[in-house]
């Protein structure tokens, strides 16, 4: 199999703000600490839970680091580092592998619809000037662009592009991944509600911001999973479910965000135009993980 880090539950920190909405790396490194101590197989900062859209180029860099100090290999790390610009993306991708990133994350970000062979272009150019895999994330509900199973299937043919993450929520394209490519193709759950079903199709791994609130959980189904235990596996997940669709639905950082203030830790704040959950949405959230105080 080619270079291929992760397996289990890649979990996805918040990046916090202060009050100032600068973002406040002590408390970073503190959730992130929070992720590898409860459990979690890998780490991926700047993700969309981790707002990297939202942040400066000095920004993300100061997140990157921050991250490896604090994981200090303990776990493998998967760094996001996509941009508009195929250069941009090379700078970051680049500043993360120095940093010892163990791969990097790119999804197509676009203000003009792209064509499938400009995306080609943009994973072969990062691609050639990195050694350390990427993982090629579908996500159209925020990138706005749509990458079809044949066009992942044509990423995967670029040598360092080793790893599809599937965010679309339709186990089908991983039926499809699996199909055309066998069963060693490495393909991630991104979406939160198919944790389950994605397992069952041959994900290597979820990639979730959900252990920030319920690592427990989450990782008692990757278990359960890996042991073939269908029934327990169906049970763990059907637990969290509510909670999986909540946190999608109301959008990753402000529910995170949200959720760790009713388990009594500090979210910190978001970077505006985003805005806390309000207090009907934090009373949903309340009951939702009152029922999973009681870990598996
Ligand atoms: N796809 C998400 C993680 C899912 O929970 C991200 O990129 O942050």
């Amino acid at each position: 199999m080619k270079n291929v880090p992760f397996k289990g539950i890649i979990a996805y920190p918040i990046t916090p703000f202060d009050p100032n909405e600068k973002v406040d790396i002590p408390l970073f490194k503190h959730l992130v600490e929070r992720l590898i101590t409860s459990g979690s197989h890998g780490i991926a900062p700047l993700g969309s839970t981790g707002v990297m859209p939202y942040l400066s180029d000095e920004e993300k860099e100061e997140v990157t680091e921050a991250t490896l100090q604090q994981v200090k290999g303990r776990i493998p790390t998967l760094v996001g580092v996509s941009n508009l610009t195929t250069e941009k993306t090379i700078h970051h991708a680049q500043f993360a592998e120095k940093a010892g990133a163990d791969a990097v994350m790119i999804i197509p970000m676009s203000y003009w619809k792209l064509t499938d062979d400009e995306i080609v272009t943009h994973y072969d150019a990062v691609a050639s000037k990195i050694s350390i895999p990427i993982m090629a994330y579908n996500n159209p509900a925020t990138s706005g662009v749509d990458m079809s199973p044949a066009l992942l299937k044509r990423l995967l043919e670029i040598p360092n592009v080793t790893m599809i993450k599937e965010s679309t929520g339709d186990v089908q394209r991983m039926h499809y991944l699996r199909r055309e490519l066998g069963e060693d193709v490495a393909f991630y759950n991104g979406s939160n509600p198919l944790a389950l079903a994605a397992f069952s199709a041959g994900a290597r791994g979820w990639c979730t911001a959900a252990p920030n609130l319920i690592p427990e959980l989450n990782i008692s189904l990757y278990h359960a999973v890996e042991e073939g235990d269908l029934e327990k596996a169906k049970t763990i997940f059907y637990q969290q479910f509510d909670l999986l669709k909540f946190i999608v639905n109301k959008g990753l950082p402000r529910a995170v965000k949200s959720g760790l203030n009713i388990l009594g830790e500090d979210g910190g704040n978001l970077r505006s135009p985003l805005k806390p959950l309000h207090e009907k949405e934090t009373e949903e959230l309340k009951n939702i993980m009152k029922t999973l105080i009681n870990p598996v």
